[in-house]
């Protein structure tokens, strides 16, 4: 299988171009794929897909092979490689995803895309749309017991479900411990994914993030625009916010109006290959 490898702030994938054919067992491929000692190396597989919605097709799997609604590292990276393989021509892309068609600005600079913004809609805070069990009309800063200690989340979908920690510094959570208790937890009937968040001013947080299906990754596009959210509904930021991951920066706007998240980031592509499955 040809694929070629990408990462958008360090969160890396395997791509695969199957505008013309899928391939198949496609969750045990993802599994196979992500093992970073038998496989390729990466945080999961996504799919690069027809579509009759949009421009193309997003397909996101996991490192372990779970399929997911939305990536936001993933999307920016899928509209570099089909503008830079010459799939297209468009700087405005629509890719579809299964969160719904989202729309990418291209920047180009000798002729390969360098940044892209995307407009990744409206955030979801309503519990059963994340969904988280709770009786709240949102989960916004409420206490949950993990494992031997009592947290504050505050819940956030971006078509994928975000439950969101404030705390002192990021460096000393114990994210191997905590994070997989979170993901797991009875509350998130789909899993979830786990941000933990330093807010160093009202302009700029630092995020370290455990995925579901994936555990601890340099960065999550999903993550930090759930984050954002969280920050401005805890009155913690304004509405510009620049986020610091371990592996880049991402931009992150929230346009009150129109009620939609921007998120602007870099895509960058590290090698093709070919593997035996
Ligand atoms: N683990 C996530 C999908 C990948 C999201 C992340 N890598 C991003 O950039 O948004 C989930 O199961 O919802």
């Amino acid at each position: 299988m040809k694929f070629t490898k990408m990462q958008g702030c360090g969160n890396d994938y395997v791509y695969v171009d199957c505008t013309k054919k899928l391939i198949d067992h496609i969750p045990e491929t993802a599994r196979k794929v992500s093992d970073r000692h038998f496989g390729i190396g990466s945080d999961g597989l996504i799919l690069i897909r027809p579509s009759d919605k949009a421009d193309f097709m997003m397909d996101m799997y996991n490192q372990d092979g779970s399929r997911a609604q939305m990536c936001g590292n993933g999307i920016r990276c899928v509209a570099k490689y089909v503008y830079d393989n010459k799939l297209t021509q468009k700087k405005q892309v629509l890719i579809e995803t299964l969160s719904g068609v989202k729309e990418l600005d291209l920047t180009v600079e000798d002729d390969k895309v360098s940044l892209v913004t995307v407009n990744m809609g409206p955030p979801i805070t309503k519990p059963s749309s994340i969904p988280v069990v709770s009786e709240k009309e949102n989960v916004v800063n409420e206490p949950i017991t993990v494992g031997d200690a009592v947290y504050h989340i505050t819940c956030v979908s971006m078509g994928n479900p975000h439950a969101i920690v404030f705390v002192e510094d990021t460096n000393l959570v114990p994210i191997e411990t905590i994070g997989p208790l979170f993901e797991n937890h009875e509350i998130f009937p789909e899993r979830v994914n786990t941000e933990f968040v330093q807010v160093v001013d009202r302009s700029h947080i630092h995020m370290r993030v455990w995925e579901r299906g994936s555990g601890e990754t340099l960065a999550c596009g999903t993550g930090a625009c759930a984050s954002v959210i969280a920050c401005i509904l805890n009155g913690y930021t304004d509405k510009e916010v620049t986020v610091t991951l371990l592996g880049g920066e991402l931009k992150i706007r929230y346009d009150e109006e129109k009620n939609i998240v921007f998120m602007t980031g870099p895509a960058k592509k590290v090698f093709d290959g070919e593997i035996e499955l």
